[in-house]
């Protein structure tokens, strides 16, 4: 069992962004506490990816308050702040952009080393120990080109771990994946978060979502239109919209990107 706590480490107020004239957030609030799991979903375009943007500062919104540990991420006023705040927020994305000309190991012990200034040795014996945990030790010497999407993505999340993140998020790092190796990056994930590693996801893993997290929380139109536990999000079904989303997921995977919805 985790050690779950009440304190928050991930907080949006208010937030409001948009993309020229198209209004993307309209009123964020979200609460993330530490050691916790919390899933983002809902249809294609509703928001989900640009929500963990805004957390990553990697987008900036126009209004609203954005917290992460203390710092105020919607003020950071330079790239260096921000560059600060990314070694503490790890991000995976739907695309692994793992160095194709540099070794597993080498992909891992980049960051550390030329960011955080490791040395080489220290920074090695964390990544092997990564790869352990992602389950990718007979591969440290491999290059990119020649593992599957599934072990790329697993070699992913060991070089966001390296920068020892207070909090990950993942980006729909499934759903550019092989059905048959979907499962292996997902079992990762559940180790981690199992592990204590405070996590924000958004997916189309439906079932995966109700498994591993905390909260639940259901996006539409740049809104959180609910949110619960797994159990009150899934089962209780108390808005009809969620179970329409979560029944149209059902029909197949095309639905699983919100189509038709
Ligand atoms: N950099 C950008 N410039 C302009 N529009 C953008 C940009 N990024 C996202 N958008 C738009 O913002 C809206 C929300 O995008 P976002 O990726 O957050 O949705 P999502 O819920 O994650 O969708 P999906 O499940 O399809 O990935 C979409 O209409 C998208 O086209």
């Amino acid at each position: 069992m985790n050690m779950k706590t009440d304190d928050a480490i991930v907080r949006l107020e208010d937030v409001h962004l948009s993309f020229g004239q198209t209004e993307v957030l309209r009123g964020i609030d979200l609460t993330v506490n530490r050691g916790n799991a919390v899933s983002i979903i809902g249809p294609s375009g509703s928001g989900k990816s640009t929500i963990l943007r805004c957390i990553n500062a990697l987008v900036t919104p126009q209004r609203g308050r954005i917290t992460v540990g203390g710092t105020r991420v919607d003020q950071l006023a330079t790239e260096s702040e921000r560059i600060a705040l990314r070694k503490r927020v790890g991000i995976v994305f739907q695309q692994y952009n793992l160095f194709p000309h540099l070794t597993v190991l080498d992909n891992i012990v980049l960051a550390p080393t030329r960011i955080l200034g490791v040395a080489r040795g220290e920074a090695e014996k964390l990544a092997r120990e990564l790869l352990e945990k992602v389950r990718l030790s007979e591969k440290a010497s491999a290059y990119p080109g020649q593992l599957s999407g599934g072990q790329q993505q697993r070699v992913a999340i060991a070089r966001a771990l390296a920068m020892k993140p207070e909090l990950v998020l993942f980006d729909e790092v499934t759903s550019a994946l092989d059905p048959e190796t979907v499962g292996e990056v997902l079992w990762v994930i559940r180790d981690l978060i199992r592990d204590g590693m405070t996590s924000i996801l958004v997916t189309h893993e439906m079932r995966f979502a109700e498994e591993i997290s905390d909260t639940v929380v259901f996006t539409e139109n740049g809104r959180i239109v609910d949110d619960g536990s797994p159990e009150e999000i899934f089962h209780a079904f108390d808005n009809p919209r969620i179970r329409q989303f979560v029944g149209g997921l059902a029909g197949g995977r095309g639905m699983e990107r919100g189509e038709g919805i």
